[in-house]
C-alpha cells in the first residue's frame, strides 16, 4: 500500500467510521472474486462493498480471511437480497452473509432496494434486531428515496447510517444528497463513475488535463469533496490503483461547480420507485 495515502473516514451517525474510499464488487464473477478482493487489498482498500445479489459473499470472505491482516481492519458492507424482505426471511439472510462473509460481525448490512409492491417494514425491523443484538454495526438503506426516509424515520426506532443511491455527474441528485445531509444519514454514491460512461464527458475530460489526473481521478475526487462515501469497482489493479491516488490533490469550487453543472438525470440503473425484480424471478 502506497504509504503516503491515507483514505479519510466518514462518522456514521451511531459513531461508526467508515473509510470514505472502498472497493465495490458488483459484476465481478464468483471465481474471479478472491484475486480481485486479493488485489483492492494489495492496492491499500479496506472497504469492500457487496451484496447477497452478487453472489461473491464467500468469496470476499475468503480473500479477506486468507490476506495478511486483522480481518477486522477491512471494514465491510452487505446487503439484504430482494427476495427476503419477510422478517424471518431477512434474518436467516442475515445469517448465511455472516456465515459467508466469516465474521461475527457485519460492518453495514443494508436493505438493497425499498420494493414499492412489497414494502420494507418487516425488513427494516429485522434489520433493527441485528443491530440490537451487536451483530451489525451499523445498519442503512439502499435506493431509498425521500418518502421512504421519512416513514423509517416516523415509524421506527432506529435511523438509518447510510443511503447508498446512484450518484455521479450526470445524476447528481442534489435534493436527495440534502435530504440525507439534513436528516444525518450517510450518501454512498453508486456507480461513482456511471461504469465508465462520463469518462469521456469533454469537460471532464478538460479538468483532468488541467490537473493532470485521468477523468477517473477527477469524478472520484468530486465525489470525496462533496462528501460522499464511494467504493468503484475494478478488475484491473491498475485502475484499482489509479482510483486510489485520490487524496494529494484538491479540485476549486469553479471545477466542482462545472462537474456538478454536467447532471442531466440520467440514471445507469434501475429506477428505486418502479424496481420490483426479484432475483430468480423473470423481469
Ligand atoms: N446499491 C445498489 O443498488 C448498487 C450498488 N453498486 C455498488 O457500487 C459499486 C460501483 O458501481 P459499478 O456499477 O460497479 O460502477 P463504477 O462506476 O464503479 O464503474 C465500474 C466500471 O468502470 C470501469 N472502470 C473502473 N475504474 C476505471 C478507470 N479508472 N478508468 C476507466 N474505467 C474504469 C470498470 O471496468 P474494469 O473492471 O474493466 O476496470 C467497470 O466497467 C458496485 O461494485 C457495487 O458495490 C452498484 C450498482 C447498484
Ligand atoms: O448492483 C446492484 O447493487 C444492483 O442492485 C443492480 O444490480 C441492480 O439490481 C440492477 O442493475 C439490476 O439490473
Amino acid at each position: 500500500m502506497p504509504e503516503t495515502v491515507a483514505v479519510p473516514t466518514v462518522e456514521l451517525n451511531n459513531g461508526v467510521s467508515i473509510p470514505q474510499l472502498g472497493f465495490g464488487v458488483f459484476q465481478v464473477k464468483p471465481d474471479e472474486t478472491a484475486a480481485t478482493v486479493t488485489a483492492a487489498l494489495d492496492a491499500g482498500y479496506r472497504h469492500i462493498d457487496t451484496a447477497q445479489m452478487y453472489g461473491n459473499e464467500k468469496q470476499v470472505g475468503e480473500a479477506i480471511t486468507a490476506y495478511d491482516i486483522d480481518p477486522a481492519e477491512v471494514f465491510v458492507t452487505s446487503k439484504l437480497n430482494n427476495g427476503f424482505h419477510a422478517y424471518d426471511d431477512a434474518l436467516r439472510a442475515f445469517d448465511q452473509s455472516l456465515a459467508d462473509l466469516q465474521r461475527e460481525q457485519i460492518d453495514l448490512f443494508l436493505i438493497h432496494w425499498p420494493l414499492p409492491e412489497v414494502g420494507f417494514d418487516d425488513a427494516w425491523r429485522a434489520l433493527e434486531k441485528v443491530y440490537a443484538d451487536g451483530r451489525a454495526r451499523a445498519i442503512g438503506v439502499s435506493n431509498f428515496q425521500p418518502h421512504h426516509l421519512r416513514r423509517l424515520h416516523e415509524e421506527f426506532t432506529v435511523p438509518p447510517a447510510v443511503n447508498q443511491i446512484e450518484v455521479h455527474p450526470y445524476l447528481t441528485q442534489t435534493e436527495l444528497l440534502a435530504f440525507d445531509a439534513e436528516h444525518q444519514i450517510a450518501t454512498e454514491a453508486w456507480s461513482p463513475i456511471a461504469q465508465g460512461l462520463v469518462l469521456t464527458d469533454p469537460v471532464i475530460v478538460d479538468v483532468a488535463e488541467r490537473y493532470q489526473r485521468t477523468p477517473a481521478q477527477v469524478v472520484l475526487r468530486w465525489h470525496i469533496q462533496l462528501g460522499n462515501i464511494v467504493f468503484p469497482k475494478s478488475t484491473s489493479p491498475a485502475r484499482m490503483a489509479e482510483n486510489f491516488a485520490i487524496f494529494d490533490f484538491e479540485l476549486d469550487q469553479t471545477d466542482l461547480a462545472l462537474i456538478s453543472a454536467l447532471n442531466r438525470d440520467e440514471r445507469t440503473g434501475p429506477n428505486p420507485d418502479e424496481f420490483n425484480w426479484i432475483p430468480g424471478q423473470p423481469r
